[in-house]
């Protein structure tokens, strides 16, 4: 029986994320990178643009040249450039993203011109302008600073990465993670569970949650509550970097994570967490492998994987900063003092007032489903009132853009 008082939150997710060692790097072309954490500052190969481009489709004219009328003497189309100089009473005829020929400094757009043949006028509306004109190297400049180290890619960066010249990136290699369902109740199909059964939803729900960071994600279970069940499930995952379990991880007598753990080889780095809901969480290691025992119930389930599963995953992945960033926001109502383990409350966030949900039992999923964030309460908090800041976990719904 382990004897130490729970940890704090933080200390627990400080000591947990001190275990991952980073598993290195890989090169993998930018279009295939969307969610990797990047390994290295990028630096812009080329400039964007890398010349003088018209924003708008109409004529290319010299800007000491702007009444006309002119003579229209070849085109710039984007791909296409005009390729010699604009001489004073010459127009071309370009369109969106072509280069500006040599000597052209205005654009007239093609609302405020009439063509008749080669002769171009102005129709009286609007005059030539520079303001038309993209400057080579306004976005960035070859040998600009674009992306850091650390930066999960998303499909913006996609796009800066690719137009600064690079085809490939290095990114951190993820982790292989197995999840294991354990409960004697639990079924896989929803559709087969009878009333003293229910639904293993908190394996998918974990798969979903960690998929994002992870190579690969093998589900195993549902795990009968019995010792060599559970100890043949962990040989079934002895390859994969991170195991993480949901259900048993508590005090009662079907409750055998801890001693499958042991009795497997592995050894547990803490037990219990002073947090609610979450607390009879625990960390334990084989060799290099990282095992979270997360409890069943299944807020506590997606809570303590928010607040340790993700973070490890993140570092594991390369991320020097993996924890959720916390954010403050404005009580819309008044909350009572808390007890003694810190509390995460399923709340939502509306412009910028956030309320808590009255239903914050941990097997509660409908508010959870609601929640867009987590109201932190530290241990012993002090009854808060309507107004007072408080910080808060956003919860992303939705995808990685
Ligand atoms: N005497 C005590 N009892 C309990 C304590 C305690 O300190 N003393 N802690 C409570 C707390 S807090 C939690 S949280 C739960 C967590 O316990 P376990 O991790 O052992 O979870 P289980 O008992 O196996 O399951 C709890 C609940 O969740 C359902 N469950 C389990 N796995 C899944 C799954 N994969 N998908 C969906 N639902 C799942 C399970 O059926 C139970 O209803 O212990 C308290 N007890
Ligand atoms: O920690 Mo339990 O997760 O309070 O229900």
């Amino acid at each position: 029986m382990i004897k130490q008082p729970p940890l704090l939150y933080t200390q627990a997710q400080r000591q947990l994320v001190s275990l991952a060692e980073p598993l290195g790097s890989e090169t993998i072309p930018v279009e295939h990178a969307a969610g990797r954490c990047l390994n290295g500052n990028l630096t812009a190969k080329r400039s964007k643009p890398t010349a003088d481009l018209s924003s708008m489709d109409g004529y290319a004219l010299r800007d000491d040249d702007c009444d006309g009328p002119w003579r229209v003497v070849g085109k710039s189309a984007a791909g296409h450039p005009f390729e010699r100089p604009i001489a004073k009473g010459e127009a071309v005829r370009i369109s969106t993203g072509a280069l500006m020929p040599d000597g052209a400094g205005a654009v007239l757009i093609q609302e405020n011109a009439v063509r008749d043949g080669e002769k171009l006028s102005l129709c009286g509306e609007g005059e030539p302008t520079p303001r038309y004109i993209r400057r080579k190297g306004f976005d960035f400049q070859q040998g600009d600073h674009l992306l850091g180290r650390n930066t999960w890619l998303s499909p913006a960066h996609i796009a800066l990465a690719l137009s600064g010249g690079h085809a490939s990136v290095i990114v951190g290699k993820r982790p292989s993670i197995a999840i294991l369902d354990c409960g004697d109740e639990l079924v896989r199909c929803p559709e087969d569970a009878s009333i003293h059964q229910l639904p293993a939803s908190n394996g998918p729900m974990l798969a979903a949650m960690a998929s994002p960071f992870c190579k690969e994600v093998t589900r195993i279970g549902p795990i009968a509550d019995h010792l060599d069940d559970l100890v043949k499930a962990f040989d079934g995952a002895s390859d994969c970097d991170v195991i993480v379990t949901s259900g048993g991880a508590s005090v009662g007598d079907h409750d055998l994570i801890r001693p499958a753990l042991e009795k497997w080889g592995a050894s547990i780095d803490f037990w219990r967490v002073s947090m609610k809901p979450g607390k009879p969480m625990l960390v334990a290691r084989k060799g290099a492998q990282i095992i979270l025992g997360l409890p069943g119930n299944p807020v506590s389930s997606y809570i303590t994987a928010y607040l340790f599963m993700l973070p490890l995953l993140r570092a594991l992945a390369g991320d020097r900063q993996p924890w959720p960033v916390e954010r403050s926001h404005p009580l819309s109502h008044a909350l009572p003092a808390a007890g003694e383990r810190a509390e995460f409350l399923r709340a939502e966030i509306l412009g910028d007032r956030v309320s808590a949900f009255a239903e914050q039992d941990s097997s509660a999923l409908v508010s959870l489903s609601r929640a867009n964030g987590l109201i932190i309460r530290d241990g012993n908090a002090q009854p808060a009132h309507a107004g007072d800041i408080v910080s808060v976990f956003h919860l992303q719904n939705g995808g990685i853009a």
